[in-house]
């Protein structure tokens, strides 16, 4: 078998890439991390699916993609096939959704059954591809480090020996399941003697013959008894039918009797009832007596002499149409009195209002009269201090005679002095100024005169043209003072002249005032004295009218005095009036009274009628009662004289001794009536059970027939179990035989040291090393080279020992290794590229090596060379161009 091409598409690190293999030694280089070890996943994940990986599905794809796609192509014994798987990733887990495996005449879909497929056609699960065909990277010391037993079942499965044991171990199961059916049915069967022993030491048969033959005697006894007991029951028949006859006959004799009583009962208290009414009549009677002699009574007051009701009928008439004249009367007579009082009321207060207008007038007319005398005491006092004013005006007028001026002129002339005045008054201070100056020069000229200066421009005294003027000065000083004396005088005398024109100013004004008064008071007084007459006339009036209302008054109060007078009358007439009316009232309620009483009377008749009529009736239904009475009598007699006591008595006897009889006779009948219940039961239980018996019998053969074939099952089961174990016990020996020599085969191949002699190989896969010394080690015991010698060395024994084949030659996968010289020196490399020639040599197809070694890469045939874009980081395969000999290629696989 060998790979002839792989097509990748988003797995792991190949985003896509596509690689042709071919036949013989492929060395598959690149540096680390490029993807390598991935392209050889890819190829096994290709035949195996989830079951080649150690991760879960989503771990192929690449990160970031969504699915991932895996192509294979590949011959095997000469057939052609094609593997596709598509992975998705969805969510967090990946599912294959593509799985197909294209042959030349078959087309397998589905991961379960091309994963079958593949299994059947290599021969080989993935474990068993990955301990032969692929030794995957750092697993090299897998198959040593395993445990004897492990590695048996390993290699055992790789040489199809496990299916020989999975053969032993169904027979097994089957010889098991045939122990326990065959143990299950001798249970039975044990079951079943048991069941028949018992059943056979009842003596069923002797039984049954037993209870067969009490059953006819009693049978027969019930016979007997029966025919017995005829003659008995017809005598306690016809006694009963007699006693029957006698109680129906008492019966109606009762009944009779308890009508008898109600009658009598009824017709007692009809009797009863009509006393009753007996007294009732004479109640009503006495009653309407008592009601005659009243109306009686009262007639005698009115003017009737008989009750009739025509007659009381007019005189209510009568009455009643005087009783209205009456009441129209009062209602007449109430209103007059109403008027004549209103009036006397009217006039009362007419009088009232005059009088107290009256009063008023004459106390406004009074007090007018106070006014006018104290106003002509004031008029007199005023005419008098007219005349003193007069005569003070006409004085101060003469006064003015003597004035300076005339008395428009008095104030232009306090003017004018005033005026002159104040001219005086400056002209005594101009005076006064310069009189001190002039002073003051002379005092100064004087001093200087003694200091010998002049007094002018301060030069010496002698020969100053100043000095001369100082007697000038002190004759200037004289007069000024002496005209300023006279400026003075001027000045009082203006003073004294000013005050009197200013008095003379006073007196103007005052006369003007008095003048105006004067005239004032005049008009005043004149006013007044022209109105008193005209008042006193007012007052007069007044009183005329105060005297007229007064009189008027005194009419109002006759004319009420008058009025109440009439109302006295009108009253008395009201009271004549109402006496008559209750006379009227009277008599028209003596008449009702006799009315009541008739209708009284006649009631108290009418009862009497009514009463006697009920008693009739009582009477009559009395009569009917008392004949039916006498009838139920008579027929109770009738019924009491039918019956004999003796005969009854005869009746009675006969009946107790047949019922006496007959108890005894079915007391026993009912006891042989069970028993013979009792026994039918027992033995139809008998019955069953003879039955069940035979049915016993007949299963216990059945069943013992059956234990017999099981037996000889389970023997042939235990055979072929046993014929299985020694069958792979021997190929085992053969297969182990050979496996460690082509084991040490090999290892002597591969290892270039001279240390070791042999390797040996036991029946339990128990693998041992022997020294040159002949000493043995365990293989773990060896150095990491040693056992990655010994690990290839057993593999590609393995590898032979499958490709030989159990049955002739099988076409073996390609031989997979993946970094095989990591442990080894260059010596060894070079042993192994000759190992990888030696295998080739073997006819094994392909070969795939993943190495950096130079001296492999050397040996290859075809070099693929890996590369990993370090910007994508995605990887891409490629063939070394030329690297294939054609020629080496040519011998190497001319053996094939
Ligand atoms: N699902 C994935 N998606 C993308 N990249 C992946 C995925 N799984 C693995 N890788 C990357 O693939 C690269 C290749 O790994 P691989 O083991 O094939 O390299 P190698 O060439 O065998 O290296 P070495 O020489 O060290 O054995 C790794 O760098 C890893 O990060
Ligand atoms: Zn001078």
């Amino acid at each position: 078998m060998r790979f002839d091409r792989v097509r990748l598409e988003h797995f792991k690190c190949y985003a896509d890439a596509d690689l042709v293999l071919e036949p013989g030694v492929t060395v598959i280089h690149g540096p680390n991390g490029s993807g390598k070890s991935s392209l050889l996943e890819a190829c096994f994940f290709a035949l195996y699916g989830h079951r080649a990986l150690d991760k879960t599905l989503d771990d192929v794809v690449t990160i970031g993609a969504e699915d991932a796609r895996i192509e294979l192509w590949f011959s095997h014994a000469g057939r052609d096939y094609h593997v596709e798987r598509e992975i998705r990733v969805r969510g967090d887990s990946a599912q294959t959704t593509t799985c197909v495996l294209e042959g030349p005449d078959e087309t397998v879909d589905g991961a379960t059954d091309v994963r079958a497929r593949v299994t059947e056609l290599l021969r080989m699960d993935s474990e068993a591809f990955v301990n032969c065909a692929y030794v995957r990277q750092g697993e090299v010391n897998k198959l040593i480090n395993a445990s004897p037993g492990d590695r048996q079942d390993m290699i055992d499965d790789l040489l199809q020996l496990g299916k020989l044991e999975t053969y032993r171990e169904r027979a097994k199961n089957a010889r098991l399941g045939v122990k326990h059916v065959r143990d299950d049915k001798r249970g039975a069967l044990s079951e079943l003697e048991s069941q028949i022993t018992e059943k056979e030491d009842e003596e069923l048969y002797q039984r049954l013959n037993g209870l067969e033959s009490e059953l006819k005697e009693v049978e027969n006894e019930v016979a007997q008894l029966e025919t017995k007991r005829e003659p008995a029951a017809e005598t306690r028949q016809q006694a009963e039918t007699v006693l029957e006859e006698y109680r129906e006959a008492q019966a109606d004799i009762e009944e009779l009797e308890s009508e008898i009583a109600d009658l009598e009962a009824a017709i007692e208290k009809r009797e009863a009832e009509r006393e009753r009414k007996a007294d009732e009549i004479s109640e009503h009677r006495e009653t309407a007596e008592e009601r005659r002699s009243e109306r009686a009574s009262v007639l005698a007051e009115t003017e009737l002499d008989r009750p009739e009701s025509a007659a009381l009928e007019a005189r209510r008439e009568e009455l009643e149409s005087r009783l209205e004249e009456v009441r129209e009367s009062i209602q007449e007579r109430l209103l007059e009195k109403q008027e004549h009082a209103s009036t006397a009321e009217r006039a009362a207060e007419r009088a009232e209002e005059h009088t107290a207008e009256a009063q008023s007038k004459r106390e406004e007319a009074d007090e007018r009269e106070r006014d006018l005398e104290s106003d002509r005491e004031q008029l007199s006092e005023r005419r008098e201090k007219l005349s003193a004013l007069e005569e003070t005006v006409a004085t101060n007028r003469e006064a003015f005679d003597e004035a300076p001026v005339d008395r428009d002129g008095v104030e232009d002339h306090r003017e004018s002095v005033a005026s002159d005045l104040t001219d005086a008054r400056e002209r005594v201070a101009e005076l006064e100024a310069t009189l001190t100056a002039k002073r003051e020069a002379v005092a100064e000229t004087e001093r200087l005169r003694e200091e010998g200066k002049c007094p002018e421009c301060g030069q010496p005294v002698e020969d100053s043209p100043h000095v001369e003027t100082l007697d000038d000065d002190r004759e200037a000083v004289a007069d000024l003072e002496a005209e300023l004396e006279a400026a003075r005088e001027r000045v009082t005398e203006l003073e004294e002249r000013l005050r009197r024109a200013e008095e003379w100013v006073e007196r103007a004004a005052d006369l003007d005032q008095r003048e105006s008064n004067l005239e004032n008071l005049r008009t005043l007084v004149d006013e007044q004295a022209g109105n008193f007459e005209e008042r006193a006339a007012a007052v007069e009036r007044l009183r005329e009218e105060a005297d007229d209302l007064e009189a008027e008054a005194a009419e109002a109060r006759e004319a009420a005095a008058e009025a109440r007078e009439e109302v006295a009358t009108v009253k008395t007439a009201i009271g004549d009036l109402n006496t008559e009316k209750s006379t009227v009232d009277e008599a028209l309620e003596r008449l009702d009274r006799v009315v009541d009483l008739n209708e009284a009377i006649t009631e108290h008749e009418d009862a009497v009628a009514r009463l006697r009529e009920q008693r009739a009736n009582l009477t009559e239904q009395n009569d009917l009662r008392r004949e039916r009475l006498a009838e139920k009598r008579a027929e109770r007699r009738e019924l009491a004289d039918e019956f004999d006591e003796d005969q009854v008595e005869h009746a009675r006897g006969e009946k107790e001794r047949a019922e006496q009889y007959l108890e005894k006779i079915d007391a026993r009948l009912e006891d042989l009536h069970e028993r013979e219940i009792d026994l039918r039961d027992a033995i139809g239980g008998v019955r069953n059970d003879i039955e069940t018996l035979e049915s016993l019998h007949q299963r216990h053969e059945e069943v013992s027939a059956t234990v017999d074939r099981l037996q000889s099952l389970y023997d042939e089961a235990y055979e072929l179990q046993e014929m299985y174990a020694d069958l792979r016990a021997e190929l085992r020996q053969r297969n182990v035989r050979r496996l460690e020599s082509l084991l040490n085969e090999t290892f002597e191949l591969l290892y270039q040291n001279d240390s070791y002699a042999r390797i040996e190989l036991d029946g339990e896969y128990d693998l041992t090393v022997f020294q040159k010394d002949g000493e043995p080690l365990d293989p773990e015991q060896l150095s990491g080279g040693e056992r990655a010698i010994f690990n290839l060395a057993l593999r590609c024994a393995i590898y032979r020992l499958l490709a030989e084949g159990i049955e002739g030659e099988t076409p073996m996968p390609p031989l997979i290794l993946d970094e095989p010289t990591v442990f080894l020196d260059s010596g060894h490399v070079s042993k192994l590229v000759e190992l990888v020639e030696t295998m080739r040599g073997f006819g094994v197809e392909q070969i795939l090596v993943v190495s950096h070694d130079e001296e492999l890469v050397g040996a290859a045939d075809d070099l693929v060379t890996v590369e990993k874009d370090t910007t994508t980081n995605r990887s891409s395969v490629g063939h070394e161009g030329g690297a294939i000999d054609a020629a080496a290629l040519a011998e190497l696989t001319g053996d094939d």
